[in-house]
C-alpha cells in the first residue's frame, strides 16, 4: 500500500499539484494553463455566500468534466431519498443489527442501503443515513451524490478512496467527508469494508464554535487532512454515477475522470482521526449534554439548532461526583440515530452491538435499560476511564424516517423495548 501524504487545515485554501508548474500562478483561469490543461471551478456553496461559508476550489484537469456522454436512469437498489413516504414514521424505539457482510463479489455501490432519511434532499434540507458493506473493487465505475455531501464513519475494514482531488485511505476510528459532486470510487484494501454514511444534504458541515472554551479543543483543525493532486491520463471506459434527486443516473465517459492535475481552495474532500478529539467533559458534577461530543455540524438557518450534528461517544475519563454517570433519561425534540463502531456504548450493555443502529425520533423517551440503570446507581464513583469504545450520533432537528427496507428486515430487533421492561418502581413513600 503506497504511503499518502496530506495537507492538513480545516477549510483551508489548500494547493497542490501533481506535476510541477501545473497550478497557475496569481490568477486562477489563464488564457492557457501549463501542461495544456483545462481550468474548472467546484463550487458547494452559492457564488454569493459570505466570505467565511463560502466554498469552492479549482481544478485543472485533462478534460473539463462536460467531457461525457448523457445520463441514463439505472435501477435505484436500495438507495432511497427524503421525502419517504412510503411508510407511515413510527415514533418507537428501533435498534438493529449490523448488515451483514456480502457472501457475493460486491462492490460500493452495489452494497448500498438507506436505512433512513429526513427533510427533502430536493430543498437541500435534512440527510439520508446509508450503510454500505463491499468486499469487491469498483474497477470502472465512480461515483458521485449531487443530493449531498457524504460523511463515511467505517466500522469495519480499511479501504482507499480515490477522487478527482487525490486519495485517501481510511481506517476504522476515522472519518472522511466528500463534498456534494465530487466523483469517487472505493476500493477495499484489506477484506471487507462495512460503515454507515450521512449524506448531508444541508449546509456543509463545518466546525462547532467553542464558546468559552476558547482557542483550542473539541476537533481542532489542524487535524483534518485533504488529498494531494494525483490524476491518472487513462482513455479506457469509465462508468460515472450520480445521485441525482433521488434517483441513480449512469453516464459513460471514454476517459478516467481522475484527471485533476492541479487544484487549489477549500473544498475538498477530508477525513479526521477521531482519536485526535479532545474530550472536554465535567470535571465536577452532573451529566453534560452530548453536544459537548459534537465533531461537525451541519447549521440550519436556525440558530443552534442543527440540520445534523456528527457527535462521537469516545474513550475518555469519566469523574463526575454524586452523579449518575450514563446518558439520563430524556426526551429530545431533535432525532438521535445511532451507529456503535466498537465496543460497549455506556447506556446499553446489551443488543447495541458495533456495525448496528437504533433511532429515537423526535420526542420518543428513551435512556438506559434497566440494568444499566440499577448498576449506575450503586456504583462507587471512583474515577474511570471508559476503554475500547467509541459510538456516534447523527443528530437531526427533522424527524428521521426509517425506510422500508429497514422497518421490514430481519435486522431490526422486534423487542428492543424490553431492555426497558425491568424498569419498576422503586418509590415507596420513605426518602
Ligand atoms: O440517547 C443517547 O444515548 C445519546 C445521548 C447521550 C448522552 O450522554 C446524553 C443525551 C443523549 O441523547
Ligand atoms: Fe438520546
Amino acid at each position: 500500500m503506497e504511503n499518502l501524504s496530506y495537507l492538513t487545515g480545516f477549510n483551508n485554501e489548500h494547493e497542490t499539484e501533481a506535476l510541477p508548474g501545473a497550478l497557475p500562478k496569481g490568477q486562477f483561469s489563464p488564457q492557457k494553463v501549463n501542461y495544456k490543461l483545462y481550468a474548472e471551478q467546484f463550487s458547494s456553496t452559492a457564488f454569493t455566500a459570505p466570505r467565511a461559508q463560502n466554498r469552492r476550489s479549482w481544478t485543472y484537469r485533462l478534460r473539463p468534466s462536460i467531457a461525457m456522454g448523457d445520463f441514463i436512469k439505472i435501477d435505484n437498489g436500495l438507495v432511497r431519498t427524503a421525502p419517504e413516504t412510503d411508510i407511515p414514521c413510527p415514533p418507537n424505539v428501533l435498534r438493529w443489527d449490523p448488515i451483514p457482510l456480502p457472501q457475493q463479489d460486491t462492490d460500493f455501490v452495489d452494497s448500498l442501503v438507506t436505512i433512513a432519511t429526513n427533510g427533502d434532499a430536493k430543498t437541500q434540507v435534512g440527510m439520508g443515513i446509508h450503510c454500505y458493506s463491499a468486499n469487491a473493487n469498483m474497477q470502472n465505475r465512480v461515483f458521485y451524490s449531487s443530493d449531498g455531501e457524504m460523511l463515511f464513519v467505517p466500522q469495519l475494514g480499511k479501504m482507499e478512496i480515490t477522487t478527482e482531488f487525490g486519495k485517501l485511505h481510511l481506517s476504522v476510528g476515522e472519518i472522511a467527508v466528500i463534498p456534494r459532486g465530487v466523483r469517487f470510487a472505493i476500493n477495499p484494501l484489506d477484506g471487507p469494508i462495512r460503515g454507515y454514511i450521512c449524506e448531508n444534504y444541508g449546509h456543509p458541515f463545518v466546525l462547532p464554535e467553542r464558546g468559552p472554551v476558547g482557542a483550542n479543543g473539541y476537533a481542532n483543525q489542524r487535524d483534518f487532512c485533504y488529498p494531494t493532486a494525483w490524476f491518472e491520463d487513462n482513455d479506457t471506459p469509465y462508468t460515472l454515477i450520480n445521485k441525482f434527486c433521488g434517483n441513480l443516473f449512469e453516464a459513460q465517459l471514454d476517459h478516467s475522470p481522475f484527471d485533476v492535475v492541479a487544484w487549489v481552495g477549500n473544498s475538498a474532500p477530508y477525513k479526521y482521526d477521531l482519536s485526535r478529539f479532545n474530550v472536554m467533559n465535567t470535571v465536577s458534577f452532573d451529566h453534560p449534554d452530548p453536544s459537548i461530543f459534537t465533531v461537525l455540524t451541519s447549521p440550519s438557518e436556525l440558530e443552534g439548532t442543527a440540520n445534523v450534528d456528527f457527535v462521537i461517544f469516545p474513550p475518555r475519563w469519566m469523574v463526575a461526583e454524586h452523579t449518575f454517570r450514563p446518558p439520563y433519561y430524556h426526551r429530545n425534540i431533535m432525532s438521535e440515530f445511532m451507529g456503535l463502531i466498537k465496543g460497549m456504548y455506556d447506556a446499553k450493555e446489551h443488543g447495541f452491538v458495533p456495525g448496528g443502529m437504533s433511532l429515537h425520533n423526535c420526542m420518543t423517551p428513551h435512556g438506559p435499560e434497566a440494568e444499566v440503570f440499577e448498576k449506575a446507581s450503586n456504583t462507587s464513583l471512583s474515577p474511570q476511564r471508559y476503554e475500547n469504545t467509541m459510538a456516534f450520533m447523527f443528530e437531526s432537528r427533522y424527524a428521521i424516517a426509517p425506510t422500508e427496507f429497514a422497518m421490514n428486515s430481519d435486522l431490526r430487533q422486534r423487542d428492543y423495548l424490553a431492555c426497558w421492561k425491568g424498569l419498576k418502581k422503586y418509590y415507596n413513600g420513605e426518602k
